[in-house]
C-alpha cells in the first residue's frame, strides 16, 4: 500500500512507522488514522514481524489532532461521525508498539503515545494536553490514560493549565520509561524492539495483554487472568526451549510456537 502521511520500513523483525506530515507538525487527521491502522494491522498479521516502533520528526512526534480539520465541525458532525472512536482500533493491535517521541507530543499526540505500549523519549520531548486552550478537553483518552500514568494531581495540572512537561519530568512521573539523547532516539527504540522481537512472540503478546488487563479490571481478576495465561504458556514449545536453554547455559532458540 502507498502511504502519504506515514512512512513504513521493515528492519528485521521490527516495523518502523514514522509519522510524516512535517508541514503540520504531524497533526493527526483522518488520513493519518486510516494509514496508521492499515500499517499496524498489516504488521500485526505478518508472522515475520514481532514488534513495532512509532515515531515522528525531530520537532514533533505529533502536535495533536488536526485543529483545522476539526474547527468547523458541529456537534452533530462529531456525534454522528463518532470522531476519534477509530483510535480504539489502534489499541487493539496485539503486538507491542513502542512510541519514540522527540519534540512535541501534544493533545492527540500525547494521547497516541500513551496508546502505545511504552514511551521512549528524546531529551527534547515535550508532552501536554493543551485542549483547554482551544476551549475543549482531551478527546482521545488524555483525561483517562494520563491520570492512570501520572496520577490525579499531575493529570489535573496538565489538563487544566494546558502546560507542557519536559522529558525529565515525564520520566520522573512515569509517563515515559526512559529518556535518551535526541540523536539516539530511533536507534534506542529499535534496539528495545529488537530485544522484544528476540523473545517468544506468543509470550510477548500475552505479556502485553496481561499488563493491559491491569488497567481494566480488579486486582483479583487481573491476578487470575495472569495465572491462566501463565499456565497456558506451558503449552508452547518456546517455554520448554527457554527453560532448557537456561539449564543448559545456552541462548534459547525461540520458534514462536
Ligand atoms: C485529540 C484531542 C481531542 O484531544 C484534541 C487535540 O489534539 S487538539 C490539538 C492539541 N494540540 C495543540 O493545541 C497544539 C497546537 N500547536 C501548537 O501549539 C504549535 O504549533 C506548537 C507549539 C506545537 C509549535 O509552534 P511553532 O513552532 O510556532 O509552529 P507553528 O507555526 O505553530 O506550526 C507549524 C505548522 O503546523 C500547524 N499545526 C501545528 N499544530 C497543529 C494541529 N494540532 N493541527 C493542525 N495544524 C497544526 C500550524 O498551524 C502551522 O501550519 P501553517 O500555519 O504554517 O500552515
Amino acid at each position: 500500500m502507498a502511504y502519504e502521511t506515514i512512512t513504513v520500513e521493515t528492519r528485521g523483525r521490527v516495523g518502523l512507522i514514522t509519522l510524516n506530515r512535517p508541514k503540520a507538525l504531524n497533526a493527526l487527521n483522518g488520513q493519518v488514522l486510516s494509514e496508521l491502522l492499515a500499517a499496524t494491522k498489516a504488521y500485526d498479521a505478518d508472522p515475520e514481524i514481532s514488534a513495532m516502533v512509532l515515531t515522528g520528526s525531530e520537532k514533533a512526534f505529533a502536535a495533536g489532532a488536526d485543529i483545522k480539520e476539526m474547527q468547523s465541525k458541529s456537534y452533530l458532525d462529531m456525534y454522528l461521525g463518532d470522531l476519534f472512536s477509530g483510535w480504539e482500533e489502534f489499541t487493539r493491535i496485539r503486538k507491542p508498539i513502542i512510541a519514540a517521541v522527540a519534540g512535541y507530543a501534544l493533545g492527540g499526540g500525547c494521547e497516541l503515545a500513551m496508546m502505545c505500549d511504552f514511551i521512549i523519549a528524546a531529551d527534547t520531548a515535550k508532552f501536554g494536553q493543551p485542549e483547554i486552550t482551544l476551549g475543549v478537553i482531551p478527546g482521545m483518552g488524555g483525561s483517562q490514560r494520563l491520570t492512570r500514568f501520572v496520577g490525579k494531581s499531575k493529570a489535573m495540572d496538565m489538563c487544566l493549565t494546558g502546560r507542557m512537561m519536559d522529558a525529565a519530568e515525564a520520566e520522573r512521573c512515569g509517563l515515559v520509561s526512559r529518556v535518551v539523547p535526541a540523536g539516539e532516539l530511533v536507534d534506542e527504540a529499535l534496539k528495545a524492539a529488537e530485544k522484544i522481537a528476540s523473545f517468544s512472540l506468543p509470550a510477548v503478546m500475552m505479556a502485553k495483554e496481561a499488563v493491559n488487563r491491569s488497567y481494566e479490571t480488579t486486582l483479583a481478576e487481573g491476578l487470575r487472568f495472569e495465572r491462566r495465561v501463565f499456565h497456558s504458556l506451558f503449552a508452547f514449545e518456546d517455554q520448554k526451549e527457554g527453560m532448557a536453554a537456561f539449564s543448559e547455559k545456552r541462548k534459547p532458540d525461540f520458534r514462536n510456537r
